[in-house]
Protein backbone atom coordinates (compact mmCIF):
# COMPACT_ATOMS: atom_id res chain seq x y z
CA UNK A 1 0.00 0.00 0.00
CA UNK A 2 3.14 2.12 0.77
CA UNK A 3 2.58 4.05 -3.47
CA UNK A 4 -1.52 4.82 -2.65
CA UNK A 5 0.08 6.27 1.10
CA UNK A 6 2.15 8.39 -0.88
CA UNK A 7 -0.19 9.49 -3.25
CA UNK A 8 -2.22 10.59 -0.34
CA UNK A 9 0.21 12.56 1.60
CA UNK A 10 1.26 14.30 -1.81
CA UNK A 11 -2.76 15.22 -2.23
CA UNK A 12 -2.84 15.64 1.45
CA UNK A 13 -6.61 13.83 0.94
CA UNK A 14 -7.51 10.25 1.72
CA UNK A 15 -10.15 9.94 -0.96
CA UNK A 16 -11.06 8.04 -3.92
CA UNK A 17 -13.44 9.53 -6.66
CA UNK A 18 -15.27 6.26 -7.78
CA UNK A 19 -16.03 6.27 -11.70
CA UNK A 20 -19.32 4.36 -11.80
CA UNK A 21 -20.62 6.03 -15.25
CA UNK A 22 -24.45 5.08 -15.96
CA UNK A 23 -27.55 6.68 -17.76
CA UNK A 24 -28.56 7.76 -14.30
CA UNK A 25 -24.81 10.70 -13.59
CA UNK A 26 -23.98 10.67 -17.62
CA UNK A 27 -25.92 13.38 -19.15
CA UNK A 28 -28.58 11.97 -21.80
CA UNK A 29 -27.71 15.02 -24.30
CA UNK A 30 -24.18 13.99 -23.77
CA UNK A 31 -24.70 10.17 -24.94
CA UNK A 32 -26.97 11.35 -27.49
CA UNK A 33 -24.39 13.86 -29.39
CA UNK A 34 -22.27 10.61 -29.67
CA UNK A 35 -25.10 9.04 -32.06
CA UNK A 36 -24.09 10.30 -35.58
CA UNK A 37 -20.44 9.35 -35.02
CA UNK A 38 -20.89 5.90 -33.82
CA UNK A 39 -23.94 5.05 -36.65
CA UNK A 40 -21.24 5.80 -39.15
CA UNK A 41 -18.72 3.09 -37.52
CA UNK A 42 -21.44 -0.05 -36.87
CA UNK A 43 -22.07 -2.70 -38.81
CA UNK A 44 -25.19 -3.10 -37.28
CA UNK A 45 -27.50 -0.08 -36.13
CA UNK A 46 -28.71 -2.10 -32.69
CA UNK A 47 -25.25 -1.58 -31.44
CA UNK A 48 -25.77 1.80 -31.21
CA UNK A 49 -26.74 2.68 -28.03
CA UNK A 50 -24.24 0.26 -26.32
CA UNK A 51 -21.55 1.71 -28.96
CA UNK A 52 -22.72 5.63 -27.94
CA UNK A 53 -22.84 5.00 -24.44
CA UNK A 54 -18.75 3.48 -24.42
CA UNK A 55 -18.00 6.85 -26.39
CA UNK A 56 -19.71 9.57 -23.82
CA UNK A 57 -18.26 7.47 -20.98
CA UNK A 58 -14.89 7.50 -21.59
CA UNK A 59 -15.26 11.37 -22.45
CA UNK A 60 -17.57 11.84 -19.25
CA UNK A 61 -14.58 10.13 -17.38
CA UNK A 62 -11.90 12.53 -19.16
CA UNK A 63 -13.77 15.18 -17.79
CA UNK A 64 -13.53 14.20 -14.43
CA UNK A 65 -10.03 13.09 -14.47
CA UNK A 66 -8.55 15.85 -16.11
CA UNK A 67 -10.82 18.03 -13.18
CA UNK A 68 -9.85 15.96 -10.08
CA UNK A 69 -6.18 14.90 -11.00
CA UNK A 70 -4.36 16.42 -8.18
CA UNK A 71 -6.03 17.09 -5.48
CA UNK A 72 -7.48 13.46 -5.12
CA UNK A 73 -4.73 10.33 -5.13
CA UNK A 74 -7.12 7.85 -6.82
CA UNK A 75 -10.17 6.46 -8.40
CA UNK A 76 -11.82 4.20 -8.65
CA UNK A 77 -13.78 2.51 -11.76
CA UNK A 78 -16.52 0.25 -10.93
CA UNK A 79 -16.20 -2.66 -14.00
CA UNK A 80 -20.14 -3.57 -13.70
CA UNK A 81 -20.84 -0.31 -15.25
CA UNK A 82 -18.76 -1.19 -18.11
CA UNK A 83 -19.45 -4.54 -18.54
CA UNK A 84 -23.17 -3.65 -18.75
CA UNK A 85 -22.12 -1.86 -22.60
CA UNK A 86 -20.65 -5.42 -23.79
CA UNK A 87 -17.18 -5.48 -25.60
CA UNK A 88 -17.03 -2.12 -26.00
CA UNK A 89 -17.93 -1.10 -22.02
CA UNK A 90 -15.06 -3.00 -21.23
CA UNK A 91 -12.54 -1.05 -23.91
CA UNK A 92 -13.75 1.98 -22.05
CA UNK A 93 -12.83 0.57 -18.76
CA UNK A 94 -9.57 0.15 -20.02
CA UNK A 95 -8.70 3.52 -21.70
CA UNK A 96 -9.99 4.85 -18.59
CA UNK A 97 -7.79 2.96 -16.44
CA UNK A 98 -4.99 3.34 -18.67
CA UNK A 99 -5.72 7.33 -19.02
CA UNK A 100 -6.10 7.92 -15.19
CA UNK A 101 -2.75 6.44 -14.36
CA UNK A 102 -1.51 8.61 -17.23
CA UNK A 103 -2.39 11.64 -15.05
CA UNK A 104 -0.72 9.92 -12.39
CA UNK A 105 -3.86 8.71 -10.45
CA UNK A 106 -3.68 5.06 -8.37
CA UNK A 107 -6.40 2.86 -9.76
CA UNK A 108 -8.50 0.76 -7.66
CA UNK A 109 -10.17 -1.53 -9.92
CA UNK A 110 -13.78 -2.23 -8.69
CA UNK A 111 -13.58 -5.66 -10.05
CA UNK A 112 -14.89 -7.96 -7.36
CA UNK A 113 -13.34 -11.57 -8.09
CA UNK A 114 -13.32 -14.46 -6.38
CA UNK A 115 -12.86 -17.95 -8.01
CA UNK A 116 -11.32 -21.54 -7.23
CA UNK A 117 -7.88 -21.26 -7.40
CA UNK A 118 -7.47 -22.28 -10.80
CA UNK A 119 -9.73 -19.65 -12.16
CA UNK A 120 -8.08 -17.09 -9.36
CA UNK A 121 -5.24 -17.26 -11.05
CA UNK A 122 -6.37 -16.12 -14.27
CA UNK A 123 -8.77 -13.07 -12.75
CA UNK A 124 -5.13 -12.61 -11.10
CA UNK A 125 -4.06 -11.33 -14.28
CA UNK A 126 -5.61 -7.93 -13.70
CA UNK A 127 -2.63 -7.14 -11.20
CA UNK A 128 -0.08 -9.73 -13.07
CA UNK A 129 -0.47 -8.89 -16.36
CA UNK A 130 0.05 -11.40 -19.27
CA UNK A 131 3.94 -12.76 -20.35
CA UNK A 132 4.76 -10.94 -23.31
CA UNK A 133 7.12 -12.62 -25.73
CA UNK A 134 10.49 -10.98 -24.58
CA UNK A 135 8.91 -12.31 -21.00
CA UNK A 136 7.80 -9.52 -19.27
CA UNK A 137 4.61 -9.12 -17.78
CA UNK A 138 2.04 -7.00 -20.16
CA UNK A 139 -0.14 -4.92 -18.15
CA UNK A 140 -3.42 -5.08 -19.86
CA UNK A 141 -5.47 -3.61 -17.28
CA UNK A 142 -3.69 -0.57 -15.61
CA UNK A 143 -4.74 -1.02 -12.39
CA UNK A 144 -2.89 -0.81 -9.14
CA UNK A 145 -5.40 -2.67 -7.48
CA UNK A 146 -8.35 -4.71 -7.56
CA UNK A 147 -11.13 -5.98 -5.11
CA UNK A 148 -11.47 -9.45 -4.37
CA UNK A 149 -14.48 -11.54 -2.67
CA UNK A 150 -13.19 -13.97 -0.20
CA UNK A 151 -16.13 -16.37 -0.02
CA UNK A 152 -14.16 -18.97 -1.54
CA UNK A 153 -11.73 -18.87 1.00
CA UNK A 154 -7.52 -19.15 0.79
CA UNK A 155 -7.26 -20.64 -2.38
CA UNK A 156 -8.82 -17.98 -4.27
CA UNK A 157 -6.84 -15.13 -2.31
CA UNK A 158 -3.68 -16.94 -2.98
CA UNK A 159 -2.72 -15.89 -6.42
CA UNK A 160 -4.11 -12.05 -5.93
CA UNK A 161 -1.28 -12.07 -3.45
CA UNK A 162 1.19 -13.98 -5.33
CA UNK A 163 0.78 -11.41 -8.47
CA UNK A 164 0.56 -8.21 -6.07
CA UNK A 165 3.43 -8.83 -4.44
CA UNK A 166 5.00 -9.69 -8.31
CA UNK A 167 3.64 -6.69 -9.76
CA UNK A 168 4.21 -4.41 -6.56
CA UNK A 169 0.27 -3.83 -6.61
CA UNK A 170 -2.59 -3.94 -3.78
CA UNK A 171 -6.24 -5.63 -3.48
CA UNK A 172 -9.16 -5.19 -1.41
CA UNK A 173 -11.03 -7.95 0.19
CA UNK A 174 -14.10 -7.61 1.51
CA UNK A 175 -14.89 -7.42 4.58
CA UNK A 176 -18.05 -5.87 5.63
CA UNK A 177 -19.60 -4.10 3.03
CA UNK A 178 -21.59 -1.29 3.01
CA UNK A 179 -24.99 -2.41 1.88
CA UNK A 180 -28.27 -3.10 3.96
CA UNK A 181 -28.45 -6.75 3.44
CA UNK A 182 -25.01 -7.68 4.23
CA UNK A 183 -25.66 -8.32 7.67
CA UNK A 184 -28.27 -11.07 6.33
CA UNK A 185 -24.32 -12.87 5.83
CA UNK A 186 -21.41 -11.21 7.22
CA UNK A 187 -22.89 -11.02 10.82
CA UNK A 188 -23.77 -14.78 11.17
CA UNK A 189 -22.46 -15.49 14.82
CA UNK A 190 -19.82 -18.58 14.81
CA UNK A 191 -19.94 -21.34 17.60
CA UNK A 192 -17.21 -19.14 19.65
CA UNK A 193 -19.10 -16.16 19.72
CA UNK A 194 -16.84 -14.25 16.49
CA UNK A 195 -19.14 -13.06 13.42
CA UNK A 196 -18.16 -14.14 10.28
CA UNK A 197 -16.97 -10.62 9.16
CA UNK A 198 -14.39 -10.61 12.10
CA UNK A 199 -13.49 -13.96 10.89
CA UNK A 200 -12.48 -12.70 7.47
CA UNK A 201 -10.97 -10.06 8.99
CA UNK A 202 -8.43 -12.21 10.82
CA UNK A 203 -7.93 -14.51 7.42
CA UNK A 204 -7.25 -10.72 5.69
CA UNK A 205 -4.84 -9.83 8.20
CA UNK A 206 -2.83 -13.29 7.59
CA UNK A 207 -3.44 -13.63 3.70
CA UNK A 208 -1.21 -10.06 4.18
CA UNK A 209 1.12 -10.77 6.79
CA UNK A 210 3.82 -11.38 4.23
CA UNK A 211 3.61 -8.38 2.41
CA UNK A 212 3.99 -5.47 4.81
CA UNK A 213 5.52 -2.37 3.73
CA UNK A 214 7.50 0.75 5.10
CA UNK A 215 4.22 2.09 6.04
CA UNK A 216 3.37 -0.67 7.96
CA UNK A 217 0.52 -1.63 5.68
CA UNK A 218 -0.03 -4.58 3.94
CA UNK A 219 -0.54 -5.30 0.11
CA UNK A 220 -3.83 -7.08 1.57
CA UNK A 221 -6.65 -4.24 2.16
CA UNK A 222 -9.81 -4.55 3.42
CA UNK A 223 -13.51 -3.23 2.37
CA UNK A 224 -15.00 -1.94 5.23
CA UNK A 225 -18.10 0.34 4.50
CA UNK A 226 -18.86 3.60 5.98
CA UNK A 227 -22.25 2.87 6.97
CA UNK A 228 -20.73 0.54 10.02
CA UNK A 229 -19.20 3.08 11.88
CA UNK A 230 -18.72 1.27 15.40
CA UNK A 231 -18.04 -2.10 13.73
CA UNK A 232 -15.17 0.18 11.39
CA UNK A 233 -13.84 1.66 14.44
CA UNK A 234 -13.47 -1.90 15.68
CA UNK A 235 -11.92 -3.44 12.52
CA UNK A 236 -9.56 -0.79 12.68
CA UNK A 237 -8.19 -1.72 16.16
CA UNK A 238 -8.42 -5.51 15.22
CA UNK A 239 -6.56 -5.22 11.48
CA UNK A 240 -3.47 -2.96 12.69
CA UNK A 241 -1.76 -3.78 9.26
CA UNK A 242 -4.98 -3.72 6.88
CA UNK A 243 -5.46 -0.45 5.34
CA UNK A 244 -9.23 -0.05 4.36
CA UNK A 245 -10.99 0.91 1.17
CA UNK A 246 -14.31 2.67 2.68
CA UNK A 247 -17.29 3.08 0.37
CA UNK A 248 -20.44 4.17 1.50
CA UNK A 249 -19.99 8.14 1.89
CA UNK A 250 -22.06 10.14 0.26
CA UNK A 251 -25.07 8.65 -1.57
CA UNK A 252 -25.08 5.85 0.78
CA UNK A 253 -25.84 8.01 4.00
CA UNK A 254 -22.08 7.61 5.29
CA UNK A 255 -20.71 10.91 7.02
CA UNK A 256 -17.09 12.22 7.73
CA UNK A 257 -17.73 11.37 11.60
CA UNK A 258 -19.34 7.64 10.63
CA UNK A 259 -15.54 6.76 9.00
CA UNK A 260 -13.18 9.05 11.10
CA UNK A 261 -12.75 5.88 13.32
CA UNK A 262 -11.39 3.35 10.29
CA UNK A 263 -8.01 5.79 10.71
CA UNK A 264 -5.29 5.04 12.64
CA UNK A 265 -3.60 7.65 15.57
CA UNK A 266 -1.38 9.09 12.57
CA UNK A 267 -4.78 9.82 9.70
CA UNK A 268 -3.75 7.03 7.66
CA UNK A 269 -5.03 3.80 7.32
CA UNK A 270 -8.45 4.39 5.27
CA UNK A 271 -9.43 5.90 1.61
CA UNK A 272 -12.59 6.66 1.68
CA UNK A 273 -14.83 6.51 -1.93
CA UNK A 274 -17.76 8.70 -3.22
CA UNK A 275 -18.95 7.70 -6.62
CA UNK A 276 -22.69 8.92 -7.45
CA UNK A 277 -21.77 12.42 -5.09
CA UNK A 278 -18.88 13.16 -6.90
CA UNK A 279 -19.25 12.42 -10.64
CA UNK A 280 -23.21 13.35 -10.41
CA UNK A 281 -22.29 16.50 -8.83
CA UNK A 282 -23.79 18.18 -11.77
CA UNK A 283 -27.25 17.42 -11.28
CA UNK A 284 -27.05 19.74 -8.38
CA UNK A 285 -25.78 22.66 -9.94
CA UNK A 286 -28.50 22.97 -12.23
CA UNK A 287 -28.11 20.12 -14.33
CA UNK A 288 -27.89 21.48 -17.91
CA UNK A 289 -29.28 23.84 -20.67
CA UNK A 290 -30.96 22.91 -23.88
CA UNK A 291 -29.12 23.52 -26.69
CA UNK A 292 -25.76 23.23 -24.31
CA UNK A 293 -22.93 21.77 -26.38
CA UNK A 294 -21.35 18.68 -25.58
CA UNK A 295 -18.22 20.45 -24.66
CA UNK A 296 -19.78 22.88 -22.01
CA UNK A 297 -21.83 19.67 -20.02
CA UNK A 298 -18.44 18.33 -20.22
CA UNK A 299 -17.14 21.58 -18.45
CA UNK A 300 -20.03 21.52 -16.00
CA UNK A 301 -19.56 18.29 -14.97
CA UNK A 302 -16.20 18.59 -14.46
CA UNK A 303 -16.06 21.51 -12.44
CA UNK A 304 -18.71 20.16 -10.52
CA UNK A 305 -17.03 17.27 -9.85
CA UNK A 306 -13.90 19.07 -8.70
CA UNK A 307 -16.16 21.18 -6.67
CA UNK A 308 -17.34 18.07 -5.09
CA UNK A 309 -14.12 16.29 -4.72
CA UNK A 310 -12.20 19.65 -2.60
CA UNK A 311 -16.01 19.57 -0.19
CA UNK A 312 -15.13 16.18 0.42
CA UNK A 313 -11.43 16.53 1.32
CA UNK A 314 -12.19 19.43 3.58
CA UNK A 315 -15.01 17.41 4.95
CA UNK A 316 -13.02 14.70 6.02
CA UNK A 317 -9.89 16.81 6.69
CA UNK A 318 -12.48 18.44 9.75
CA UNK A 319 -13.81 15.12 11.16
CA UNK A 320 -10.14 13.70 10.94
CA UNK A 321 -8.56 17.04 12.67
O1 LIG B 1 -19.26 -2.54 0.39
C1 LIG B 1 -19.20 -2.00 -0.72
C2 LIG B 1 -18.31 -2.39 -1.70
C3 LIG B 1 -18.25 -1.71 -2.87
N1 LIG B 1 -19.06 -0.65 -3.12
C4 LIG B 1 -18.91 0.06 -4.40
O2 LIG B 1 -18.54 1.41 -4.14
C5 LIG B 1 -19.24 2.29 -5.00
C6 LIG B 1 -20.15 3.19 -4.17
O3 LIG B 1 -20.83 4.10 -4.98
P1 LIG B 1 -21.62 5.39 -4.36
O4 LIG B 1 -22.23 6.01 -5.58
O5 LIG B 1 -20.60 6.27 -3.71
O6 LIG B 1 -22.62 4.86 -3.42
C7 LIG B 1 -19.97 1.41 -6.00
O7 LIG B 1 -19.10 1.19 -7.10
C8 LIG B 1 -20.17 0.12 -5.25
O8 LIG B 1 -20.25 -1.00 -6.10
C9 LIG B 1 -19.95 -0.27 -2.16
O9 LIG B 1 -20.72 0.70 -2.34
N2 LIG B 1 -19.98 -0.94 -0.99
Amino acid sequence: MDKLIEAIKATQNPSVVGLDPTDQVVPAALIDSFREEVADQVDDPAEIPAMQRAVAYFEFNRAIIDAIAGIVPAVKPQIAMYEALGPAGVDTYEMTCEYAQSQGLYVLGDVKRGDIGSTAAAYAKHLGGLAANNGEALDLWHEDAVTVNPYLGTDGITPFVDAAQAADKDMFVLVRTSNPSSKEIQELELADGTRLYERVADLVEGWGADTIGASGYSRVGAVVGATHPEQGKQLRERMPHTFFLVPGYGAQGGTAADVAGMFDEQGSGAIVNSSRGIIGAWRKNGGYSDGMSADDMLGLVASSARDAALAMRDDLEAALA
